[in-house]
């Protein structure tokens, strides 16, 4: 049987153009990718880049005020021109938009820019009523945010449209205690907007080590933001052109703008799945097994849609292993242990890379290594804000489990440790490791004694002076 395609990819997000583009320019297939939208994603339109920008952009006041600490008694914030900013960025992810989508065609990637979906094993139908057939498919349509379902939360914003605002909202409601709701209200609270953020759990970022989780919560009320932790919202009302939010304890209060940041779904709704047999797990994603491919031989699926870790550089991961394994004869699989990550909150950041305290614990005997100080960056002008750096080690084999620090730049800093801890390094080689001096990060090789050891055969935990 002949096919228009060797390879049709539906999305155009960070999985879907790796893919597409490993596989048409370095292994001669004859590619075809639909985007509905803007080429590039989630990531690059409505993500990790400008999100990364607003951070950067809000952190201004707190460099404000760590100057005057330093002897620039008058540094004062001017006015922060929104309209400005909101056009650069809009030239910049521009920019980014036609890098993508000239980068597939240089490859010879012939491009839809339309909705499709999949037809039969073999055959995509795109939005026009065209069928095109393939030998492979691969679907790389990501991730929806989840709402939380509660009257009137149609009234409320999601990810998507903090990018999109004709002004700053003077008062805001944020939903959620992950990444994204953690990271806006930074955004929000640094660039002036009163931010209020309402978390059902008693620390944000669960899931991530305990220690971290309570300083990033301190961090948050200690910029500003009015952070509730048990707090649950359950229903929406429109008051003029604001929202009314009722919360579990009766009470109510009135915001400019209210963002739900509860979580994002795998994107399969109207897909055409049906028509292929392809299954599905129980949260909805694509079920794949370790090479990317669904039940159905032909149909494979990477990145969000499939859900196992949502982050940028594991889709790519994943799209490039796809292209490797289907079309260069180089089987490879993608790994997804050990996968570091970033908040980026501010003034401190939380990376993270391996297990936390408390899955190091579960699973047997641990050293734990934690230096808890103020860095010398902001003990000078007089801040109180405190960096964690934090080792857990196999007392057996000497080998660190997991690292995670709470700190300025901690997703540059993990970035680095998780090369080594990718490695299998031992606690010596941390300790071998010459340190650089005066950084912050010395500390990752400089901490001798461990603060804590858990030997959970005896239940018994000792504290270390
Ligand atoms: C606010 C926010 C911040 C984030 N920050 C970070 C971060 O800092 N670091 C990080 O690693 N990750 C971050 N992420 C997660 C990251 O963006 C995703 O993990 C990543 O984009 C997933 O890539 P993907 O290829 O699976 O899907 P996507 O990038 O979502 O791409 C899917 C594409 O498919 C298109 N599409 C969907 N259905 C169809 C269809 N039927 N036909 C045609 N096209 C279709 C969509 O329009 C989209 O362009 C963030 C996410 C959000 C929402
Ligand atoms: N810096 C980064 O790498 C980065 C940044 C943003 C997003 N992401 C990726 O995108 C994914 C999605 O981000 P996210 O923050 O939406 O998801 P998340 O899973 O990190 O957080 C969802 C939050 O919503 C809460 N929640 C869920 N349902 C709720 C409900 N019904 N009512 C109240 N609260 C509810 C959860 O308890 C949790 O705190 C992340 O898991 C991550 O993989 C990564």
């Amino acid at each position: 049987m002949t096919f228009d395609f060797d390879l049709f990819v539906i999305g155009g997000g960070s999985g879907g153009v790796r893919a597409a583009r490993i596989a048409a320019s370095e292994y001669g297939a004859r590619v075809g990718l639909a985007e509905e939208s803007r080429m590039g994603g989630t990531c690059v339109i409505r993500g990790c880049v400008p999100k990364k920008l607003m951070v950067f952009a809000s952190t201004a006041p707190l460099l404000a005020d760590e100057m005057r600490g330093y002897g620039w008694c008058e540094a004062e914030l001017g006015h922060f021109d929104w309209k400005m900013f909101h056009e650069k960025l809009g030239f910049e992810l521009t920019r980014l938009e036609t890098a993508y989508t000239t980068g597939l065609e240089r490859a010879g990637v012939e491009i839809f820019h339309q909705r499709a979906k999949l037809a039969d094993h073999h055959t995509v139908e795109l939005a026009d009523g065209t069928l095109k057939t393939a030998k492979h498919i691969l679907i790389a349509v990501g991730g929806r945010p989840a709402l939380p379902g509660i009257p009137g939360e149609e009234l409320a914003l999601i990810s998507d449209d903090l990018f999109l605002l004709d002004e700053l909202p003077r008062r805001a409601l944020i939903i959620g205690g992950g990444f994204i709701a953690c990271e806006f209200a930074t955004i929000l609270n640094g660039l002036g907007t009163d931010t209020v953020q309402v978390y059902r759990g008693d620390a944000v970022l669960r899931g991530f080590d305990r220690q971290a989780r309570e300083m990033a919560s301190e961090q948050l009320k200690a910029i500003g933001v009015d952070l509730r932790l048990g707090a649950n919202p359950v229903r929406m009302e429109k008051t003029g052109d604001r929202v009314r939010v009722f919360f579990d304890d009766d009470s109510s209060e009135v915001f400019d703008a209210v963002f739900c940041a509860t979580g994002r779904k795998p994107y399969t709704a109207g897909l055409g799945l049906e028509n292929t047999g392809v299954r599905l797990t129980e949260n909805g994603a694509v079920e794949v097994d370790e090479w990317s491919q669904t039940s159905v031989p032909s149909i494979f699926a990477v990145g969000d849609v499939t859900d196992r870790v949502n982050l940028t550089p594991v889709a790519i991961r994943e799209g490039h292993s796809f292209a490797d394994t289907v079309f260069g004869g180089k089987p490879r699989k993608v790994n997804h242990d050990l996968i570091a990550s970033a908040v980026y909150m501010r003034p401190h950041e939380l990376g993270s890379v391996g297990l936390t305290e408390e899955e190091a614990k579960e699973r047997g005997p641990v050293d734990v290594y934690a230096a808890l100080f103020r860095p010398m960056r902001s003990a000078f002008p007089g801040q109180s804000s405190r960096t964690l750096m934090k080792l857990l080690v196999d007392p057996e084999t000497d080998k660190v489990l997991g690292c995670h620090i709470f700190g300025p730049d901690a997703g540059e800093m993990i970035q680095l440790a998780a090369i080594p801890i990718t490695m299998g390094a031992t606690k010596a080689d941390f300790d071998a490791t010459m340190a650089v001096h005066p950084t912050a990060a010395e500390e990752l090789v400089t901490m001798r004694q461990p603060a804590r050891r858990h030997r959970p055969e005896t239940a018994e935990q000792s504290e270390m002076a």
